[in-house]
């Protein structure tokens, strides 16, 4: 068995590899995780101004009008009765994002199928919010999807920001759905990020990552997110 830390080292080294490594791409998929409120977006708009880069936001507005529904307001108000049919939703927008054929030689997703399993669907079922049986189905389905159809990435950029940087964000932001986000669920999926991204604890990296501390104010930010600019074209032949 390996260790976590020499996992960690070795999973170091095939980030360092394939970020500096000789071979390149001539189209990538990157896809930027990160907690509620941690920077996903702002960064995402940092880099749709270079013409290399298609940018996908996460699909929200479509989760908030299913033909009329409001399934996130729904999810936020009521988990238990809602999780299944947010998250089965969640996946079919997401499985359309990974899909969706490159119109230029960067596409870069905000979330991923990845992130909606091992963060958001693992945090209702720890939670208690999700039953057993909707678990297994929503599994099944990821399983399926990601088994037959080409969902892969080529990186993985996590802007990693403390749960209380995104507390205070998400405020800033002030997304009606959003108002009512306790800090014990930004803590639990802080800590899922950190379970799959950082120490791989159940759920393998599909790609290679680039961590950013997102904890930094926008000033500051703008020079890491040109620095992962750098390390992300050098991926392209
Ligand atoms: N480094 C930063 N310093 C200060 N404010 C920031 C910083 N990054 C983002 N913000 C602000 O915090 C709020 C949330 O940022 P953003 O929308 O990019 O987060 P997000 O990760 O996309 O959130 P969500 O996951 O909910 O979509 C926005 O109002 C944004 O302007
Ligand atoms: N439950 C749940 N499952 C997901 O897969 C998921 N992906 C994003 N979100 C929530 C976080 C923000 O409020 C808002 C925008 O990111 O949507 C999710 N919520």
């Amino acid at each position: 068995m390996i260790g976590i830390q020499q996992l960690n080292l070795e999973n170091r080294e095939r980030c360092r590899a394939v970020l500096d490594g000789p071979q390149t791409k001539d189209s990538i998929t990157v896809a930027v995780e990160g907690n509620i409120g941690s920077g996903k977006s702002t960064f995402l708009q940092y880099f749709k101004k270079f013409p290399e880069v298609e940018v996908l936001p996460e699909p929200v507005n479509k989760w908030k009008d299913v033909q009329g529904f409001n399934t996130l307001d729904l999810m936020y108000k009521d988990a238990s009765r809602w999780s299944l049919a947010f998250q089965s939703y969640v996946q079919l927008t997401m499985a359309e994002g990974h899909k969706k054929s490159k119109s230029k030689s960067v596409k870069m997703m905000e979330r991923s199928l990845y992130s909606a399993r091992n963060c958001f669907v693992e945090n209702l079922y720890k939670g208690g919010l999700m039953p057993e049986v909707d678990y297994a189905i929503l599994s099944e389905f990821y399983g399926w999807i990601t088994t037959n159809e080409d969902t892969n990435v080529d990186l993985i950029v996590y802007l990693r920001a403390d749960p209380e940087v995104c507390q205070s964000r998400i405020r800033l932001r002030n997304r009606q759905e959003e108002q009512g986000v306790p800090m014990e669920y930004l803590k639990s999926l802080h800590a899922l990020h950190e379970d799959w991204l950082i120490d791989e604890n159940k759920f393998k990296l599909p790609a290679p990552l680039l961590v950013i501390d997102a904890n930094s104010d926008i000033s500051q930010l703008y020079t890491k997110f040109e620095e992962a600019k750098e390390q992300i074209f050098a991926k392209l032949s």
